[in-house]
């Protein structure tokens, strides 16, 4: 039997950032994948082809909306089959990199199949040619969830595993589930001229958002989409071609139909072919529990990514497979901290997060703390560009260390990034100050935060005392 320092199941975000750094470190590292091409579902079901989806609709809605303010018509209708084309280019672009090719080159030796475990050290592909790890990392990553509505065995429905396939743009779609995933892809599917509507079970979207961010980017996408909020789900059904979903809102039975259905109720771990009893690893409702070093109960055993169910995002595997090398590699323990890693949602306008938002930091700090607000109708840029309806918040200690800070406005994932390096290295918000950022970019909104916590030390601290008599006595 084939025996690895390293074997890691799963090739997408956190897989490939642990083997790819595993043999760049000398390890011997074997990487189970079960789909065609690497990269998981970031590359092939996620990021890469909503972001692709998400621009090409961006264009299409600016050509409408310059037409209409410039007194131009357009007419005729938009080919929607060009955008699946350009998602599918882009999956393509990027699985050049992600290529077998490239992940063997680096040493890494590549099965296909599904990874099952045999006992704590051995692991089975697709139940044969078994291979033997000294460590292994669980990276399986997650699917879509189907709640168990009534109907829901006998109408077909969209997700996002099969939306980018679509080879018709539907006329009107009924999202189930207002998360980024139902979000995003609302937004872009209405730009392409689907009448959407979102039912979600909360009272509202957004929900990990700061308090005055949601009501900004809720009213932004109402403009696009029809919610229903506090809705309960009872069934779906198909009647004459068409798709009829009824749902409960306020003890009132509605029913609403619509050309598709998109489920996009939230996401499920990928354990259960996993066979994690024959190594006696521990899991929660699925999601496999991890201690602050990754490390499951069985210590030579690690979870990362969405399967750990922490930080679901590529970026937080791709954080979390880098600790891996240094844990399960070098042996070391170092732990985990998602308090400086961002998230941004890509509707428009983009949602930024990172760290605590004022609730949680008054909940964890008391009313000690101090919040820095900026509209971007305050901020040059955003108006020259009539992107007025924005918001950057940040939220410090009363010494000025930054807990958190949030923004919604157009390309916010962008501009805000110069708050986590500062965040991260632990600057106070005033250091922002000290940078110069050039007229009249987006970015100067944080400067003009950071501007605020000056000018409160200046005119509300002891300086101007000071200064009051220092001038007299000068004078
Ligand atoms: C529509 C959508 C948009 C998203 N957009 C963003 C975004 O913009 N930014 C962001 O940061 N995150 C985004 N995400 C989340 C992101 O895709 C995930 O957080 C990320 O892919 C998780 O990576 P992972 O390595 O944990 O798992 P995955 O990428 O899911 O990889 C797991 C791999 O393991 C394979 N596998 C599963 N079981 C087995 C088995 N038993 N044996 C062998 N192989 C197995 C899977 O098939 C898959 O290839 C989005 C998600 C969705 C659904
Ligand atoms: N831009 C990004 O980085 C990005 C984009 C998409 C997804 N993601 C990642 O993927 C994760 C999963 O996102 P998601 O949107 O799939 O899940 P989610 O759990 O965040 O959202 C699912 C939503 O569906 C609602 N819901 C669940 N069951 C319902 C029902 N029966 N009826 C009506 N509403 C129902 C929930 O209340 C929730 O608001 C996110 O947490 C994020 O980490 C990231």
């Amino acid at each position: 039997m084939v025996e690895y320092d390293l074997i890691v199941i799963g090739g997408g975000s956190g897989g490939l950032t642990a083997a790819s750094g595993a043999a760049s470190m000398g390890a011997k590292v074997a990487l189970i994948d079960d789909q065609p091409g690497l990269g998981g579902d970031c590359l092939h079901f996620g990021c890469v082809p909503s972001k692709a989806f998400i621009t090409a609709a961006k264009e299409v809605h600016a050509v409408y909306k310059g037409a209409a303010e410039f007194g131009l018509t357009v007419s005729g209708d938009v080919l929607f089959e060009r955008a699946i084309e350009r998602v599918k280019e882009a999956i393509d672009e990027i699985q050049e990199i992600d290529s077998d090719e490239r992940f063997e080159s680096l040493g890494v030796d590549i099965y296909r199949g599904k990874g099952a475990f045999k006992d704590e050290h051995t692991i089975t592909i697709d139940g044969e040619n078994p291979i033997k790890g000294k460590r292994i990392v669980i990276s399986t990553g997650s699917r879509p969830n189907v709640p168990p509505i009534n109907g829901v065995e006998n109408v077909s429905f969209i997700t996002n595993e099969t939306i980018f396939n679509l080879d018709y743009l539907p006329k009107s779609v009924v999202f189930i589930g207002g998360g980024p995933v139902g979000l995003e892809l609302a937004q872009s599917l209405s730009r392409f001229g689907s009448d959407v509507t979102v039912i979600e079970t909360s009272q509202s979207v957004f929900k990990k958002e700061d308090h005055e961010i949601i009501p900004i980017v809720t009213k932004a996408l109402e403009k696009e989409l029809t919610f229903v909020f506090e809705a309960d789900v009872t069934g779906i059904s198909e009647q004459n071609g068409h798709k009829v979903v009824t749902y409960k809102v306020n003890g009132e039975e509605k029913t609403i139909e619509s050309e598709a259905i998109m489920m996009s109720t939230g996401r499920k771990p990928n354990t259960d072919k996993l066979n994690l009893e024959a190594a006696g690893v521990n899991e929660n409702k699925g999601y496999i529990t991890v201690n602050e070093s990754l490390q499951t109960n069985k210590s030579h055993i690690y979870a990362i990514g969405d399967v750990n169910g922490a930080f679901p995002f590529t970026h937080g595997a791709g954080m979390e497979g880098k600790l891996i090398v240094q844990n399960a590699v070098f042996g070391l323990k170092r732990k985990v901290n998602y308090g400086n890693v961002p998230w941004v949602t890509y509707t428009e306008p983009e949602v930024f997060h990172l760290g605590l938002t004022e609730q949680e930091a008054k909940e964890k700090h008391g009313e000690e703390i101090r919040v820095f607000k900026v509209g971007t109708d305050d901020v040059d840029r955003f108006i020259a560009e009539r992107k007025k309806d924005g918001l950057v918040k940040v939220i410090t200690d009363k010494k000025g260390h930054i807990l958190g800070a949030h923004a919604v406005g157009e390309d916010s994932g962008s501009w805000m990034q110069e708050i986590v390096f500062a965040k991260e290295h632990g600057h106070k918000i005033g250091d922002i100050s000290t940078v110069i950022h050039p007229y009249p970019t987006k970015g100067a909104i944080l400067n003009q935060a950071a501007d605020m916590y000056w000018r409160e030390k200046l005119f509300d601290g002891w300086l101007p005392k000071v200064s009051e008599k220092y001038i007299k006595w000068v004078r």
